[in-house]
Parts: C-alpha cells; sequence; structure tokens
C-alpha cells in the first residue's frame, strides 16, 4: 500500500524535481517501508541480495524489468500493472522494492545492472512538462538527454542487453499542422525545450540501435491524464482552483481558435505500455558489441480524438457542479502547440493498442479520485481509489 502523503510528494516531484530524484523500481518482494529503502545504502551486501532476491522470476518467459520513473504518474501505474498481472514471482505476492536515486548516477545503474538481469528497461523517467522548460531548462537536458544516454550505456554494456521501452512525447510533432499526427509525419520543428530534447532522445535511441544493437521501442504519449497525475497539468491544477473559486486561464489560439489535446487517459496507456513491452523483440548485441540488426519501433499512443480546453473545462464544471471563473486569453508563446491529434493505427495493429476511455468518463474517474484523495475526512485514500487499475 502507498502512503498517501508519499504519493503527493512523489508526484510533485516527478513534476518538478524529477531531475534530480528519480526512481527505479525492480519486481520485487515485500519491503520494509519506502524509508528504509532510502536509509539503506545501495551497494551492500544486504541491498545486493534484496535486489536479487526481487529479481527472481517463477518461468522462463517471465520478463525482470527494470522500471525508471516508477514514482511519476504513468511509472507508478504501469509498475502496479506489470506487479498485478504477477510478472516476477515475488512481485506477485506483495510490494515493491524502490531503490531511490538519480539515473545520471552511473555508479548505482551499474550496480544494478551487476546485480540483476534485467530482459527490459521501462524508461519512464524525465523531466516532463512543456511550459517549465522555460524557467528550468537545464533539468530537461539533465534528465531527458544526459540520464537518457547514462542508462543506454548500461544496457548496451550488459550481457545480455535488455529491451527498452521509454517514453517520447506528442510534443515532438511541434508545428506539424498535418492531422492526424502519424509517426511518419516531421519532427524537426519542436515548439519547446521539453520537446527537443524528447526529439534528442529519438535521434540518441537510434543510434544505440544503430551501433550496439539495442531494441529500442520509443512510445509518443499524448497528454496523459487520471488519478494520481500530475499537479503541473491544466486538467489536475483546474479542478483545483475551480473548487477554490480561483481564475482560471483558458488559452485560445491568436485568431480566435480552438486549443484542443488529444487527452489519453492513464489505463489506456498502461496497456499500450505493456503491450510495447510483450512485443519487444531482442536486443542482439552483448557486452557493447553489436551482432546483427535490432528492433527499432516508434509509436504513438493517443486517443484520436482531440477535445478543446474550453470542453474539458466544461466536463469539469459538471462533474464538480461549480461554474468556473475562466480569463480567456490568447496562447502565450512558452513551447504550447495549438493541438495535437494521433493517428494510432500503427500502435492498433502492432501492439493491440485500443484506447477505450472518452474524456467524461477518465475525468470522472480523475475527479472522484481528486476528492477523495483530498478529502480532510479521508483517513487512507489510497485504499479507496477509484482508479480501475489500483
Ligand atoms: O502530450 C505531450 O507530449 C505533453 O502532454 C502534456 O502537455 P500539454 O498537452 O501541454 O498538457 P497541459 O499542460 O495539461 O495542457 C493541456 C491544455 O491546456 C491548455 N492550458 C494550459 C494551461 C493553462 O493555464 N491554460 C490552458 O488553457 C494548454 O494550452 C493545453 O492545450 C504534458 O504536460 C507534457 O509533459 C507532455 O507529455
Amino acid at each position: 500500500m502507498i502512503h498517501r502523503l508519499r504519493l503527493s510528494k512523489l508526484t510533485l516531484w516527478s513534476s518538478i524535481f524529477l531531475a534530480f530524484i528519480l526512481f527505479f523500481f525492480i519486481l520485487s518482494p515485500p519491503s520494509p517501508s519506502p524509508a528504509a529503502n532510502r536509509r539503506e545504502s545501495w551497494g551492500s551486501h544486504h541491498w545486493e541480495k534484496r535486489v536479487t532476491k526481487s529479481a527472481c522470476r517463477n518461468s522462463d518467459s517471465g520478463f525482470t524489468v527494470l522500471v525508471t520513473g516508477a514514482a511519476g504518474f504513468i511509472g507508478c501505474h504501469v509498475s502496479l500493472s506489470l506487479k498485478q498481472r504477477g510478472d516476477g514471482k515475488v512481485l506477485s505476492r506483495a510490494g515493491v522494492f524502490v531503490v531511490e536515486g538519480d539515473i545520471n548516477d552511473a555508479a548505482l545503474i551499474r550496480k544494478l545492472f551487476d546485480v540483476v538481469h534485467f530482459t527490459h528497461v521501462m524508461h519512464l523517467a524525465a523531466q516532463a512538462g512543456v511550459r517549465y522548460a522555460m524557467q528550468n531548462p537545464h533539468s530537461y537536458v539533465h534528465s531527458n538527454v544526459a540520464g537518457f544516454v547514462n542508462l543506454l550505456e548500461a544496457s548496451k554494456d550488459a550481457n545480455p542487453q535488455p529491451a527498452i521501452v521509454w517514453a517520447s512525447s506528442s510534443s515532438v510533432y511541434g508545428l506539424n499542422s498535418k492531422v492526424p499526427f502519424s509517426e511518419k509525419d516531421r519532427t524537426d520543428q519542436p515548439a519547446s525545450l521539453y520537446a527537443a530534447t524528447k526529439k534528442a532522445g529519438e535521434a540518441i535511441a537510434h543510434s544505440y540501435n544503430h551501433i550496439y544493437g539495442l531494441s529500442i521501442t520509443g512510445l509518443r504519449f499524448f497528454t496523459v491524464y487520471g488519478p494520481w497525475g500530475r499537479p503541473d497539468m491544466a486538467y489536475f491544477f483546474f479542478t483545483k482552483d475551480i473548487l477554490k473559486g480561483k481564475q482560471i486561464t483558458v488559452f485560445e489560439a491568436a485568431d480566435g481558435g480552438t486549443v484542443a489535446r488529444d487527452f489519453t487517459y492513464i489505463d489506456d496507456i498502461v496497456k499500450g505500455c505493456l503491450g510495447a513491452l510483450d512485443t519487444a523483440k531482442r536486443s542482439t548485441g552483448s557486452g557493447g558489441k553489436k551482432k546483427g540488426p535490432a528492433q527499432f519501433r516508434i509509436y504513438n499512443l493517443g486517443n484520436t480524438s482531440p477535445v478543446a480546453v474550453s470542453e474539458l473545462v466544461r466536463i469539469l464544471e459538471k462533474l464538480l457542479k461549480v461554474k468556473a471563473k475562466k480569463k480567456v486569453m490568447v496562447m502565450p508563446r512558452n513551447g504550447d502547440v495549438q493541438f495535437t491529434h494521433a493517428n494510432i493505427s500503427r500502435a492498433h495493429r502492432e501492439l493491440g493498442y485500443m484506447p477505450t476511455t472518452d474524456l467524461e468518463t477518465g475525468l470522472s474517474n480523475f475527479v472522484k479520485w481528486y476528492l477523495d484523495f483530498y478529502s480532510p475526512s479521508t483517513k487512507n485514500p489510497a485504499s479507496s481509489s477509484s482508479s480501475s487499475s489500483w
């Protein structure tokens, strides 16, 4: 069970401080407590034993997955789904083993790879957020570029090499105006530093695939929302501000046109992530040497039905039964794009991905969770979470 205080702190970290504090998640036995995980210095004999034990599999076809960013929004949901379906015998019983650290810590990453033969890496640790990149540009380079390279370096040296599935972003389409966005469309016009670092990640991933034979799958997520989400995202802080009677700012295009997003519900995204892991082929290299061509894939994971931000607000007003104080203003030039819209036919064909949650249903789940989680009278909101996954 994850404690309320810890999660609210972690979602904050994932949105603001994740560049400095990232989490690894391994299939694991029950752990004494997250605080105990933190206290125990990594690399000790006891720590190694726990890591090894946690990575035990009960069949040759089971996965041993290193999930980075497990304390973040998507990482949390993906980790718990892996746990629920029982990849790894101990994880299916209970608990997770969380190692707190920075993906830039080469010694820690190498130690983990020394101790465990990971079959897969699910790389979800990142500095997210489009507009925050103007305030803290270096955190994006640190996490999304340097941290990713650090992880790829350890992965390519591993023997056997793991297959890698990682989080790219719809933002790589930038100023592309051809809709719906297809994986074949141009991605060389990023509108924010965040987008530029995700685009850089895709190019870096290709080079590691080409040189070292790492199997790599990039997932372009489209505005993912839902219970336990990121407080810096519009649907989340709109909810908070509407309830407090605070004014919210709703963006529109300079010509008065609609600003819209292909909002995608977390449970649908989790299915896409697991589909990508399940269909990932093995890397072909070992110990830094390529032995043949390896799989390289990119997929859109969106909802295929963009919704205007004004409609998002209307749905929230209905669910919260509170009228929002709205100020409509022209979208500032701070990294935003006017609309996103995913073509998901490739993901459907190759991963079996098919989103089933419309925005109203997904927001209804979110609002139930939000009211429950922030209710002063709820003692243990995690146990009554409205999320369908946990
Ligand atoms: O798909 C992605 O790749 C990205 O998705 C998400 O970015 P966005 O789609 O920009 O989400 P979000 O900030 O919630 O704004 C939503 C809408 O509200 C509008 N918006 C925003 C703020 C505001 O005050 N007013 C407003 O109208 C705003 O113009 C926008 O139309 C992730 O945060 C990002 O990490 C990345 O993963």
